[in-house]
């Protein structure tokens, strides 16, 4: 069935699921602020901003009026930076109420420590509202690489119909109800996808990049679950499989900002560099002041951030971490697990 569907935010993200949705045949408007570039990808078919080699579908429309691109759509996508979230959805108050709203943003507002789908609630409160996350590198998903996803949300029919609109011989979307994890998980996996760009630049082994992977899995998923999230979610897609794909792969913006600062550049060249958004620096300092707050160990949180924001050098916070108190392997064990339930 043919569906009218919006997307806000016609960056990297926002293009790619714009332009599976155009691929399965849904009627789709792309919201973005640049008219120039709306003008290239309906005359041109290119967003060639963020994918010049990639043609679009050509029935993809672009608008720089949010208003015309929300009006008649059952189903929206929002895929604007975590800081530019909540200034976009205002003014659309009127328009998003009663309509099914997924959020795509990986990233924590500040003073709040709100996730997206908590400012959607706030906003719009009687939208049905649900959190698209997993290992989903945009590029990768331009060129029809095989590719998961996760649709989390509360609402099963809103989880449904996500499905049946992404879902095509390259894009497979699995469903969660704890919308709450899977949405920490995305966010907080961009933190140590910097730590891994550190380590890649300094020359550092696969042992070191495993023992980085899997610790950095043990200390969100203890982070989430001490917050309210389920312990299980942290082992599917939008938990374990966005950690891996976000530290091992030099497309991932936040990778590159910390390669960047591996290198020794500083983090205000790494990110005039990027020219893109990369989350995990933001999201950093507000889970190191939540951590703190709520008492929750997270030694690669505290490292990193002794790094970037005290200005420490690498090597003498590489020596502390590995010196530092060493914990057990897994935290949850399923008898735990089972008295949860
Ligand atoms: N790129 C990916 O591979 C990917 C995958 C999954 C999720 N995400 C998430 O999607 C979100 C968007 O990332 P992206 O990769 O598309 O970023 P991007 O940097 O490629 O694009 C961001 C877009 O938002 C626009 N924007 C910036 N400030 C704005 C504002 N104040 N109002 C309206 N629009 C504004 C920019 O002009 C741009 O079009 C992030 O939270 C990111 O973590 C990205
Ligand atoms: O490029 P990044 O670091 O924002 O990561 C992109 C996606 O979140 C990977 O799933």
């Amino acid at each position: 069935m043919k569906r009218i569907v919006a997307v806000l935010g016609g960056g990297s993200f926002g293009t790619a699921i714009a332009n599976i949705l155009c691929h399965n045949g849904h009627q789709v408007k792309l919201w973005l602020r640049d008219h120039q570039l709306a003008d290239h990808i309906n005359h041109q078919h290119v967003n060639n901003r963020y994918f010049p080699d990639y043609p679009l579908h050509p029935a993809l429309i672009a608008t720089t009026d949010p208003v015309q691109a929300v009006a008649d759509a059952e189903l929206v996508f929002i895929a604007t930076p975590s800081k530019a979230f909540r200034a976009t959805i205002h003014p659309l108050q009127q328009q998003l109420a009663g309509k099914c709203i997924v959020s795509t943003t990986k990233g924590i507002e500040a003073d709040s420590f709100m996730l997206m789908s908590q400012i959607l609630q706030q906003e719009i409160p009687t939208a049905k509202v649900g959190v698209l996350s997993g290992p989903n590198l945009a590029k990768e998903i331009m060129a029809k690489g095989l590719t998961a996803t996760v649709i989390a949300s509360a609402d099963n029919e809103l989880r449904q119909l996500v499905q049946s609109v992404l879902h095509c011989d390259y894009f497979r979307v699995y469903g969660n109800d704890d919308m709450f994890g899977v949405e920490l998980g995305g966010a907080l996996k961009n933190i140590y996808a910097i730590v891994a760009g550190m380590a890649e630049a300094m020359g550092m082994g696969a042992n070191t990049k495993s023992m980085l992977i899997t610790r950095a899995l043990a200390e969100m998923s203890r982070f989430a679950v001490n917050m309210g999230a389920n312990p299980m979610t942290f082992i599917g897609l939008a938990g374990v499989g966005d950690l891996i794909v976000t530290c091992m792969s030099p497309l991932s913006r936040n990778f590159q900002v910390g390669m960047a600062l591996g290198q020794g550049k500083s983090l205000e060249d790494a990110e005039a560099a990027l020219g893109q958004i990369a989350e995990g620096v933001n999201t950093l300092q507000l889970v190191k002041d939540q951590a703190d707050q709520i008492g929750v160990y997270m030694p690669l949180v505290s490292g990193l951030y002794e790094v970037v924001v005290m200005k420490q050098p690498v090597e003498k916070v590489v020596r502390s971490l590995m010196l530092g108190e060493q914990k057990t392997d897994v935290d949850f064990s399923v008898t735990e697990l089972l008295a949860r339930q």
